[in-house]
């Protein structure tokens, strides 16, 4: 079943979430970029709050690909107790180095997740190596909020080779990248893992503006309603 990853930046937006029904609290500063980080504390007072209802992923930030500084983000961001610990790979001469660089950080037992951005011409061939290096779990999300969403930049089709590419690795799989409600049913149909969404939630669909209680419950009926065809789907 296809869960809902819901990203909050504030405890309030964090009891909309929970109380609207999402699957994973992702904390994110979606003023600071695609994948703006939250400051350490107050991840680590957001951690508190869910105090386990849900599993609570963190970013790093939109950061250069820069080996060292991933690993040592990677570090804080995990030193807030979260459960996950989302790496956005940005298109880079450096990305396999980045990977090679966070394998001890997955060795001692960090649970990270790599992103890859619908609209930088992601590289599947780094998967194998996502996977070899110990990350848990892969996303496509998209890099540039303003030039629109995950399924204009990739046909169904390549997303839909993404998602079993991912699976057969053993990891777990995450859609995201401006997701609207008429993209859900379509990309439940591929099984993911995760839908996630920031934009869709919030007031007036603007991602730096509060999540939207109404928004938040009419995203987790289309879920609702594409996740119980998915079965039926997969028999066909
Ligand atoms: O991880 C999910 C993202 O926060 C999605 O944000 P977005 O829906 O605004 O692209």
């Amino acid at each position: 079943m296809t869960a809902l990853l819901a990203s909050v930046r504030s405890l309030k937006e964090a009891r909309i979430a929970l109380q609207g029904g999402a699957d994973m609290i992702d904390l994110k500063d979606p003023r600071r970029g695609a994948l703006g980080a939250l400051p350490v504390k107050t991840a680590a007072a957001l951690v508190r709050f869910v105090a386990g209802r849900r599993p609570v992923s963190a970013t790093i930030g939109d950061l250069p690909m820069v080996p060292a500084r991933l690993a040592e983000a990677v570090e804080r961001t995990a030193a807030s107790g979260v459960d996950y610990v989302k790496v956005g790979l940005f298109s880079s001469p450096r990305q396999r180095e980045c990977i090679r660089a966070l394998a001890p950080l997955a060795r001692r037992g960090c649970r990270l997740v790599a992103v890859l951005f619908a609209d930088q011409r992601p590289e599947w061939t780094l998967l194998p190596q996502i996977a070899a290096a110990g990350f848990t779990g892969a996303m496509l999300d998209t890099a540039d909020k303003a030039r629109g969403g995950l399924r204009r930049h990739l046909e169904d089709e390549s997303i839909a080779r993404f998602v079993r590419q991912v699976q057969a690795l053993g990891m777990r799989v995450g859609l995201a990248g401006s997701l609207k409600e008429e993209d859900i049913a379509p990309l439940c149909a591929l099984s993911p893992d995760y839908l996630g969404f920031r934009g869709a939630l919030c007031t007036q669909a603007q991602r730096t503006a509060t999540l939207d209680p109404v928004r938040v419950a009419a995203v987790r009926a289309r879920m609702a309603e594409a996740t119980a065809r998915e079965p039926a789907l997969l028999a066909l």
